[in-house]
This record gives C-alpha cells, sequence and structure tokens, in this order.
C-alpha cells in the first residue's frame, strides 16, 4: 500500500497529537435527558468556546449501518474512526446475505443443516434475543428458523440473550410475546418441535468480553450446553419470576435459566448437534466460541466439549481465523490508520481499561486483534462490578498512563478511551453517569495541561452517544417518559445524537481551522489526526474536518 505524503502546509507539532475517544458521550437533545449537559464539564465547555468545536455524526449510514436509525455502537464506530472510511457493517451484511439467500446457499449452512437431517439432532441457535442491531437481529434469528424448516430441520432449540441494553430496558415480554407466536406459528402443523432451551441476561451469562468477567460465560454454558439451572416450563414465565423475586431488575441481568418439559430439559447441547451463534458482532462472541472450539480452555471449568458443529454468524477475528466456521462474510476493512501510520515510521500509544480495550486496538484496526510494528498497547484492569457504584472506573489510572506517554516524548500519536459515558450510561443510574462524565473531563483536563507543556495536539471526539439520552422519550413527541414519581424512566442504550468533535492546539502551530465538511461523521477523525501529524491523508479517506497551515 502507498505510504504517506509529507504535509507541505504543517509538518506536524512538537509533541504528539492525542485522540480522546470519548466512549458514550453524545450531543443531547433534550436537557433534563442530557447528562453530559447536566455534568459539570468545566474542560468540555471550555474548549466548546474556545478550541475548533465541531459536531459529526455517529449512527447510521454515517458508520455502516442500514439506515439513520440506527444506533451507533463502539465496533462500527472505532471501525469508523480508524479506517477513515465508511464500511457497510454486519447488521446491513447479514440482512443481505438473507434477503437475497446467499446465506442460506453458502456452504456452512449447508452443512449445519445436513448435519442435523442427517443424524436426527438438533440445530441450536444462541444469541441475543432483540432487534438491537448492535450485536444481533431477532428478524435474523426467524428468517434462518423459517429455512431450517423448509429444508426439513426437525428439532431446534432456542436459547435467548436478554437485551434490556441496546434496547428499552425492561422490553423483554414485548420480544417474548413476538416469538411465541412465531413458534406457534411455525410448530403448528406438528412437522416440526421448534422451542426455547435456555437463557439469561446478556450481562449475567455467555456474552462476556476481552476476559472481563468469564464467569459469565460458565454461566451461560452450564444453562445452554449442561441444561444446568433453575427450571421453568416457559421463558415468560422465569422472567415473571425473577422479576417478583427481585423488583426493578433490569433485563440485561436476569439469571439464567433452563426450559423443562415432562420432567426433563428440552435441550441440552451434545453431541451430532449443529450450533449457531448467531451475533455478528464480534467481541461478546468470542469467549462462547473459544468455549465451544478450543480442545483445553483454562479459564472455567467447561468439563468435556460436545462434538457439535459450530458456526458463528460472522467472523469475529480476522487474525485469529476465529470461528473457524461462519456464515457471512464481515467487512474486509484494510489500511486503517494504524497500518499506515506504522508504515511511516510514526510510533503510536493506544490505552484504554479493559472494558474498552478491545475497542481501541481490535477494533481500531478493523476487527483484527494483531498489532502493528510501530504500536504499544496498554491495558488497565477493569473493576469487576457493577458500574453504578464505580462509575469513575480507571479514568484516573487511564490519564496517569497517558500523561506519562506524552510527557515521555516516545510517542508521536496516542489514542485513548474513556469507557466512562457508555459503561455507566448502559446501567441506566443517573447520578452515577453524572459522576462519570465528570470523570472524562477531568481526565481531558489533564491531558490539555499536559499537551499545552510538550506543545502537542489533542482530537476529542467520541464513538457513538449514550450519557446525552438517558431518559425513554416518547417516539411521536419526544417528551420524557415520567413514571409514577414523576421521574423520567431511564435509558441504557446508544443515542441517535452527533458528538462533538474538538481540535485543542495550544501552542498554535497547526493553525487548524474548521473545513467546510458537510455530513461529517467520526470516520473523517482519522484523516483530520493524519493532517494533524503533519501528513496527506490517503485519497479514499473521507476528508479531515479541520485545515491546517
Ligand atoms: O456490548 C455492549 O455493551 C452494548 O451492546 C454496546 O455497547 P458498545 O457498542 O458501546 O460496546
Ligand atoms: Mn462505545
Ligand atoms: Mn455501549
Amino acid at each position: 500500500m502507498e505510504q504517506l505524503k509529507k504535509n507541505e502546509a504543517f509538518s506536524g507539532p512538537e509533541g504528539p497529537v492525542v485522540l480522546v475517544i470519548m466512549d458514550g458521550v453524545g450531543i443531547g437533545k433534550n436537557p433534563e435527558s442530557d447528562y453530559v449537559k447536566i455534568a459539570n464539564t468545566p474542560n468540555l465547555d471550555w474548549l466548546r468556546e474556545h478550541a475548533v468545536y465541531n459536531e459529526i455524526r455517529a449512527h447510521g449510514v454515517a458508520v455502516g449501518l442500514p439506515d439513520d436509525g440506527d444506533m451507533g455502537n463502539s465496533e462500527v464506530g472505532h471501525n469508523a474512526i480508524g479506517c477513515g472510511r465508511v464500511f457497510e457493517q454486519g447488521a446491513a451484511l447479514v440482512g443481505q446475505a438473507i434477503a437475497s439467500n446467499s446465506m442460506f446457499e453458502g456452504a456452512v449452512w449447508t452443512e449445519l443443516v445436513a448435519n442435523v437431517n442427517s443424524k436426527n439432532s438438533a440445530l441450536h441457535f444462541i444469541g441475543l434475543f432483540s432487534d438491537g442491531n448492535v450485536h444481533s437481529n431477532i428478524n435474523h434469528l426467524e428468517a434462518m428458523l423459517n429455512k431450517a424448516k423448509a429444508e426439513g430441520v426437525k428439532k431446534a432449540r432456542i436459547h435467548p440473550l436478554i437485551d434490556g441494553r441496546d434496547v428499552p430496558p425492561t422490553s423483554v415480554l414485548e420480544y417474548v410475546e413476538r416469538f411465541d407466536k412465531f413458534l406457534e406459528g411455525i410448530n403448528a402443523d406438528g412437522s416440526v418441535d421448534y422451542c426455547v432451551a435456555s437463557g439469561g441476561g446478556r450481562m449475567n451469562i455467555t456474552m462476556d468480553r476481552y476476559d472481563a468477567d468469564w464467569s459469565m460465560v460458565d454461566r451461560g454454558w452450564k444453562a445452554h450446553v449442561k441444561a444446568e439451572g433453575r427450571n421453568f416450563a416457559s421463558m415468560r414465565e422465569a422472567i415473571e419470576v425473577f422479576r417478583g423475586e427481585k423488583p426493578g431488575i433490569l433485563d440485561q441481568d436476569l439469571p439464567a435459566f433452563v426450559i423443562e418439559r415432562d420432567g426433563a430439559p428440552v435441550g441440552p447441547i451434545v453431541d451430532g448437534d449443529s450450533v449457531i451463534f448467531f451475533n455478528f458482532r464480534g467481541d461478546r462472541s468470542l469467549e462462547i466460541t473459544k468455549a465451544f472450539e478450543a480442545d483445553e480452555i483454562t479459564e472455567f471449568e467447561r468439563g468435556p466439549k460436545p462434538d457439535v458443529l459450530y458456526a458463528g454468524m460472522m467472523q469475529y477475528d480476522g487474525d485469529l481465523g476465529v470461528p473457524e466456521k461462519y456464515l457471512v462474510t464481515p467487512p474486509a476493512i484494510d489500511r486503517t490508520m494504524s497500518e499506515y501510520l506504522s508504515n511511516a515510521g510514526v510510533k503510536q500509544f493506544a490505552i484504554s481499561e479493559t472494558q474498552k480495550f478491545g475497542h481501541v486496538t481490535y477494533f481500531f484496526n478493523g476487527n483484527n486483534s494483531g498489532k502493528f510494528e510501530t504500536e504499544t498497547w496498554m491495558e488497565i484492569p477493569s473493576d469487576v462490578c457493577p458500574f453504578e457504584n464505580a462509575p469513575v472506573m480507571k479514568a484516573v489510572e487511564v490519564t496517569d498512563e497517558v500523561v506519562k506517554a506524552i510527557e515521555s516524548g516516545e510517542y508521536k500519536f496516542i489514542r485513548l478511551n474513556y469507557p466512562n459515558g457508555d459503561m455507566v450510561g448502559h446501567t441506566g443510574v443517573v447520578e452515577a453517569v453524572k459522576v462519570a462524565v465528570e470523570a472524562v473531563d477531568a481526565g481531558v483536563g489533564r491531558i490539555m495541561e499536559a499537551l499545552k507543556k510538550a506543545n502537542g495536539i489533542m482530537v476529542c471526539s467520541a464513538d457513538h452517544g449514550n450519557s446525552d439520552d438517558m431518559c425513554e422519550l416518547d417516539k411521536k413527541t419526544g417528551e420524557l417518559k415520567l413514571d409514577d414519581e414523576g421521574k423520567c424512566k431511564p435509558k441504557t442504550a446508544h443515542s441517535l445524537n452527533p458528538v462533538p468533535a474538538i481540535v485543542y492546539d495550544p501552542a498554535g502551530t497547526s493553525k487548524a481551522r474548521k473545513a467546510d465538511v458537510p455530513g461529517a461523521g467520526i470516520a473523517n477523525l482519522a484523516a483530520t489526526c493524519i493532517t494533524l501529524l503533519g501528513y496527506e491523508p490517503p485519497a479514499d479517506y473521507t476528508p479531515s474536518i479541520v485545515e491546517v497551515g
């Protein structure tokens, strides 16, 4: 690939360019719901007035999602920021592969179905049970079940991972009602037996990421594979009992359940079965995939691995080639900013805490776990606790290391992710979100101070909104939805809002000024950083949002 050309207009700052990704920090529309505005943010307030300030898009087609009704998320956000272009993402590609039938004509689907039909075994579907379109879509599940029936699959078992994080926090029974009707229809002629077999809240079982808490995978494995766990006659019954036992429990935190019929579990996963993990997004799919694929596993007491045919919805890691089998090819993201900068000999430092470490490395480098030559990565271990109880998370420790990296003079490009605005935003606990955003602002302030001394430049933005939209709004009127005490009903999902894009050059050497880039999105941040580093961005990168020199 071609080398970056030096920028005649500006050769770069004396100090480093620092890209700050404030995860989940957007620009809200409703002041009572916008906890970024409600929080005390003296540094971001100052920057909005005195630095080069822009508002850019971080949702929908601007980040490769099917349409502008789709909220942004960390995977597509860090993909876009890291490669400077917009690639069609999992949600769109799977939808197209189903609509065109190409998924079902593929070798992997054919093999999965042939396996169960030849052995009269079961076809299992494990995945996130909503239409949030961040990790999965229930529409894909239903399309695959319809196709399975059309191709003679007699027995299918579904293992729903309950959402309430990318969709309203206690909305699961709406999906249960829809899916119960779907199953009633597909089973009506008595030719097949398709039913739910096990499940639980997505932040309680199965969907851990970045080795943050393998006990989640352990609990999921027990429920899905071993059919060990509290038994219920239906998913609805399980949810109602759990809610009765712990009023106010969020869907994402619901315990595991196993469905029983005539005194026995309806669907443990056993030798000869086929298993599809139908999430298309990789981060929270890699650990359960390892549990199904690895001969040996040390992260939890798995016991013997059933001899099944396992496939993921997509390839989850291009470098590791995981999973071995997958139904839809992911976006082939190439020529990332990290690769260009490495080829130009630019020393790079990437840091976050566990919860977003993979975002700022693996997703940032195009769904690849490999590191480029000039990159140094650092992970600060995250707390393992509900983040509403520790909203500052590791913002101080991350900032300590970033300031050290700036002062070291070792690196020309530093990138970091503060997870607070998103991870605490997902809890729906607004008091904690205020503290979380204030911790990010304090970190930004310290980075500004360090860059003043080092004559560096900061680019400060986000991958999507979350903390800026903390209350359920009436879809029609946009008004706040209030509970019977007049308090806003908490919202845990991301927002559709734009995010700030700030260029702070205390020494003024770049003469950075707002460029005329209508409809700019977070993909434009790559060319912006490359320009501020003193290089010409690659011709097919979306343009820099500042001009220099
Ligand atoms: O995985 C999650 O936590 C949410 O579904 C999406 O959050 P993220 O895209 O910010 O990681
Ligand atoms: Mn995010
Ligand atoms: Mn998130």
